[in-house]
């Protein structure tokens, strides 16, 4: 059964709302030229959710990941994470709130191919505040016998994974994913999919997931749906599928 979200009736200060958006609106350029990403995107992501969006490419998803990321800025409209404005926000303020908040996992890996997994692991570990270890992370995504092994010893969707070891050993409180299973088989991608909703059970992350891969919304507590810049239907998920038994 789904019911539609009353994002209206959900207060934007409150404390267990992790991300809220007011009339988001980002464009690319001026003039004729003008690309509108987002046309005013009024969202609210509840801390501890997983959270799929989807749309057709061009929509607007990466755009809106980056603003919550604090990786780009809005042209107009506001962005709360537990009520903190990130418009508000300095470069120096953006940058600690990356690094202690947020995870970033992008359909390619951007692994150092000089470095083992572990290694991989502790270039982050290492500058955290209060990190996993790298053992603990590899572990989480069910990759110990393969700490010491290279990138171009694994496979896609083994590198994939320690590129999510790397996004959560240090414990952020969200997790964003940009088309985390683009690049990967569907036995690979079904594998990825249950590491990440491990994340959001175990360690409690908010995680926010971009796929053009439909059925990943059923492991969802909350479905965005994107088009043309605006979110046009939001579906909560009153029973969620097991990522291993996702078929796509
Ligand atoms: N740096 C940029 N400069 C100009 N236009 C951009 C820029 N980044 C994105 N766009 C445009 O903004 C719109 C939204 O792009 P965005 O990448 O957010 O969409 P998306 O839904 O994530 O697409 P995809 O599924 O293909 O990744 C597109 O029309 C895109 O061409």
């Amino acid at each position: 059964m789904v019911i539609n979200a009353d994002v209206a009736t959900m207060d934007r200060n409150n404390s267990e709302i992790a991300f809220a958006t007011t009339g988001l609106t980002r464009v690319y350029g001026e003039g004729s030229v003008a690309v509108h990403a987002l046309r005013g995107v009024d969202l609210q992501i509840p801390q501890g959710e997983l959270v799929v969006l989807l749309g057709a490419s061009g929509s607007g998803k990466s755009t809106l990941l980056n603003i919550l990321g604090g990786l780009d800025q809005p042209t107009d409209g506001e962005v709360y994470f537990f009520g903190q404005n990130l418009r508000q926000m300095d470069d120096g303020a953006l940058t600690l709130y990356r690094r202690d908040h947020i995870g970033f996992v992008f359909q390619f890996y951007n692994l150092m191919p000089s470095l083992t997994a572990r290694e991989n692991v502790e270039l982050v570990t290492e500058i955290a505040d209060n990190p996993l270890t790298a053992e603990q992370a590899l572990a989480l995504v069910g990759l110990s016998e393969r700490a010491d092994h290279f990138p171009a010893q694994l496979s896609g969707g083994e590198q994939q994974r320690v590129a999510i070891a790397r996004a959560v050993a240090k414990q952020p409180r969200v997790l964003f994913c940009d088309e985390p299973t683009g690049a990967l088989d569907s036995t690979s991608g079904r594998q990825v999919m249950e590491v990440l909703q491990q994340i959001n059970q175990r360690l409690g992350a908010t995680v926010v997931i971009i796929t053009h891969a439909a059925t990943i919304a059923g492991m969802a507590d909350r479905v965005i749906h994107f088009a043309d810049g605006q979110i046009r239907e939001v579906v909560m998920n009153s029973e969620k599928s097991l990522a291993q038994d996702l078929v796509w």
